[in-house]
C-alpha cells in the first residue's frame, strides 16, 4: 500500500436550516456526518453515493471552498481545515478540482491560455513566453492541438472542454485532484476517452484523484479503494476487490445492481429485477439505521473492508452467503 496523502477525521459539514419571522436556525442539514477515508499517495479513492448523499460537499470541504463546522483533514500531518495552514502548506496548488460541468467552471469569457494560466499565474512568476509554452505543454498532455489557446470554451465539445479542465487542474503539478462527477455529463464513448487520459496523466505524474460519481460502473475501472456514501456517511468502504466481490451493504448491491444494462433482449427482465431490488431495498432500510435513525458505525468485515451494518446484520448476511 502506498503513503497516506491525505487522511479525513470525523469530517462534518451542517448547514443550517433558518425560518420563522426572526429567521432563526431551526434545523441543520446533515450533509457530511462523521465520515473517515485516508487516500494514498497516486491512488484513485471513490466515492460514490445517490445525488443529495454528500460526496460534493466532502469534496468541496477537501479542496478547501467549503467552510467545515468540525472535523479534520489531514495534509503532510497538518490540519488543511484552518486557512493559515492551508497558506503554509502552499496547499491551494498540491490540491486542485475538476467539476462535471465543464460549461460553467471554465469561463466563456476567457481563451482559453488565459483558463490554463489563472492557476501557474497565482503560484508562479513566468515570463509571457514560458506561460504560453507551458501552457501549450499542458494542452499536449491533454490531447489538444496548441491553437486551442486562441479559442474560448463554446468552440469545444463537452469531450474536449472536460480536457481543457484537466489541464487546467494538472497546471500546478497538483498531488491530489477531487474529480467530482467529471465524466456524467458525457457520451458513453467520449466517457471512456477521458478516463483513459486522466488515467495516463495519473501515471505519468503520480497525482491522486478522489473520484467522485453515482456510478460504481465508472468507478470500477478507475479506484483501488472505494467508499459509500449514503446521506452523509459512510455505509461501507474498502477495497475495490472486496467491495465489488463481496458487497455487504444493502445499500452498495442496490447501487451495484443499479450498473446500466445495454442487453436490449433482457430490458424487461432487468426492469423486474430493479424493482424487486427496489422493493428488497425499502423493506430492509429499516434494518441499518439505529433507534436515532442514523447509520451504524463502520465494522470490520474482512482485510481492509468496512460496513457500516450491527453485528447480527453483518452474521446474517454472511450465513445468506454461504
Ligand atoms: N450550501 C448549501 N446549503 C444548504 N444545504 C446544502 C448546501 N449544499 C448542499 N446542501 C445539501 O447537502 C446535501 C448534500 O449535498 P451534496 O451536493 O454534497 O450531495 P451530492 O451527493 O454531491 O449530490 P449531487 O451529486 O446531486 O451533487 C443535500 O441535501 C443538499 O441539498
Amino acid at each position: 500500500m502506498g503513503k497516506e496523502i491525505i487522511q479525513i477525521k470525523d469530517l462534518k459539514v451542517h448547514y443550517p436550516i433558518r425560518s420563522g419571522f426572526w429567521n432563526r436556525i431551526t434545523d441543520y442539514v446533515k450533509a457530511v456526518d462523521g465520515v473517515n477515508f485516508s487516500i494514498n499517495e497516486g491512488e484513485t479513492y471513490g466515492l460514490i453515493g445517490e445525488s443529495g448523499s454528500g460526496k460534493s460537499t466532502t469534496g468541496k470541504s477537501i479542496v478547501g471552498v467549503e467552510k467545515v463546522t468540525s472535523g479534520e483533514i489531514l495534509y503532510k500531518g497538518v490540519d488543511v481545515t484552518k486557512p493559515a495552514n492551508r497558506k503554509k502548506l502552499n496547499y491551494n496548488k498540491d490540491v486542485q478540482m475538476i467539476f462535471q460541468d465543464s460549461m460553467s467552471s471554465l469561463n466563456p469569457r476567457k481563451r482559453i491560455e488565459d483558463i490554463i494560466a489563472e492557476p501557474i499565474r497565482n503560484f508562479e512568476n513566468l515570463t509571457t513566453d514560458e506561460e504560453r509554452k507551458r501552457v501549450q505543454e499542458l494542452l499536449d498532455i491533454v490531447g489538444m492541438p496548441s491553437d486551442a489557446i486562441y479559442k474560448y470554451p463554446h468552440e469545444f465539445s463537452g469531450g474536449q472542454r472536460q480536457r481543457i479542465g484537466v489541464a487546467r487542474a494538472v497546471a500546478t503539478n497538483p498531488k491530489l485532484i477531487v474529480a467530482d462527477e467529471p465524466t456524467s455529463a458525457l457520451d458513453l464513448s467520449v466517457q471512456a476517452q477521458v478516463l483513459n487520459f486522466m488515467k495516463n496523466i495519473q501515471q505519468q505524474y503520480n497525482i491522486a484523484y478522489l473520484f467522485i460519481s453515482h456510478d460504481l460502473g465508472v468507478v470500477k475501472h478507475m479506484s483501488e479503494n472505494l467508499a459509500i456514501m449514503h446521506r452523509g456517511r459512510l455505509v461501507e468502504l474498502g477495497s475495490r476487490e472486496e467491495i465489488y466481490k463481496n458487497p455487504m451493504h444493502i445499500y452498495t448491491r442496490r447501487l451495484l445492481s443499479a450498473i446500466p444494462q445495454v442487453d436490449v433482449e433482457h430490458r424487461a427482465e432487468n426492469k423486474k429485477h430493479r424493482q424487486a431490488v427496489e422493493k428488497e431495498f425499502q423493506e430492509d432500510q429499516a434494518r441499518w439505521y439505529d433507534k436515532d435513525g442514523r447509520v451504524f458505525p463502520l465494522r470490520e468485515v474482512s482485510r481492509n473492508h468496512f460496513v457500516a451494518l450491527p453485528e447480527e446484520e453483518i452474521h446474517k448476511i454472511e450465513r445468506e452467503g454461504e
